[in-house]
């Protein structure tokens, strides 16, 4: 799998447990491990890294974002004593996911066959019966291959003030849609999930489309299963519809009205127009799906939609 990738983040706020350090490195005679023992009194290492080929750029990962965020504080345009007397450079840095990695991670990972798709679920099985996860039975923490997924969701500047238990996840349901094959609409069981739902797309793209009914429903509009081959009646004047595309390698966040009284699907097509332009589906879309078991009763604002208050 090789070393991690680290990039420099695109915007300035986005803090991470990983430093970017410039100005010290092998090139001019400074070890990994000279590094390592100036940036640990700052917190637990997870490594020392090489940022590129010049010899003169490392990437220091910490365990957690505070001891970056000192030693940044305490490192950053100041001469360091113990590394020569050379003034360090020093940015925040976040893992870039692997695209590849991670289709390779979940190929290489049993696959439960549904009707038309098939599915991986990780932390809390699925139950797609009852639609809820069964909580007695957790399947183990979040795979390691998530980690840079999750850092960059952690990192996002829209969570900066968030309570950082919000964003805590701990189910994942990875979906292997063969080209055309869609998915029927439904609203992730309140009860079952938190407010914040992620769904990152990977290899081929979709449309997901979305309808806010005026009845109020928390049930899937078709009667049996979310595989049911049979597409959502158009009802016309009682609902209304969005659309959105989502490309490879977007994430797609789902929180408050558009978590909880919207019903989100995939329609069923092989080809999808986006501003006049005809997006073939040509391969399989993979989509890891994150989101936080619920441990209480939902207390959401949408009632009519929500298991818990009906
Ligand atoms: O494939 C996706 O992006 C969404 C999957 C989904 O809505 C679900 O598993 O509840
Ligand atoms: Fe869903």
């Amino acid at each position: 799998m090789g070393l991690p990738r680290f990039g420099r983040p695109k915007n300035g706020d986005e803090l991470s447990s990983n430093l970017f350090v410039a100005n010290c490195g092998p090139a001019v005679g400074i070890s990994d491990d000279e590094i390592a023992s100036v940036f640990s009194k700052f917190g637990e290492l997870n490594g020392v890294y090489a940022a590129d080929d010049s010899g003169t750029r490392v990437i220091v990962s910490f365990s957690d974002v505070g001891s970056a965020q000192s030693a940044f504080m305490a490192l950053h345009g100041k001469p360091c004593p113990e590394l020569g007397g050379r003034s360090l450079f020093i940015r925040y840095s976040v893992l870039q996911p692997n695209p590849q990695e991670l289709l390779q991670s979940v190929d290489s990972r049993p696959w439960n066959s549904l009707a038309k798709r098939r599915v991986q679920h990780y932390g809390y099985e699925f139950c797609y019966d009852i639609r809820n996860v069964n909580t007695k039975r957790c399947l183990g923490e979040l795979p390691s291959f998530l980690s840079p997924i999750l850092e960059r969701i952690s990192s996002c500047p829209t969570f900066k003030n968030a309570d950082p238990d919000r964003i805590v996840l701990d189910q994942l349901t990875v979906n292997e849609y063969p080209p055309g094959v869609g998915l029927s609409p439904h609203i992730d069981t309140h009860s079952a999930f938190e407010d914040l739902i992620f769904s990152l797309s990977l290899a081929g793209p979709c449309i997901m489309e979305f309808r806010r009914y005026g009845d109020g429903d928390w049930r899937p509009r078709v009667a049996s299963s979310i595989d049911t081959k049979v597409d959502c009646p158009e009802d016309g004047s009682n609902c209304i519809k969005r659309a959105i595309y989502l490309p490879p390698r977007s994430l797609l966040l789902l929180s408050g009205e558009a978590r909880y009284a919207w019903h989100h699907y995939i329609p069923h097509h092989k080809i999808d127009k986006v501003d006049g332009k005809v997006i073939r589906r040509a391969s399989r879309r993979v989509s890891f799906t994150l989101r936080k078991v619920r441990a209480g009763l939902c207390k959401c604002e949408f009632p009519q939609y929500c298991d818990s208050q009906r």
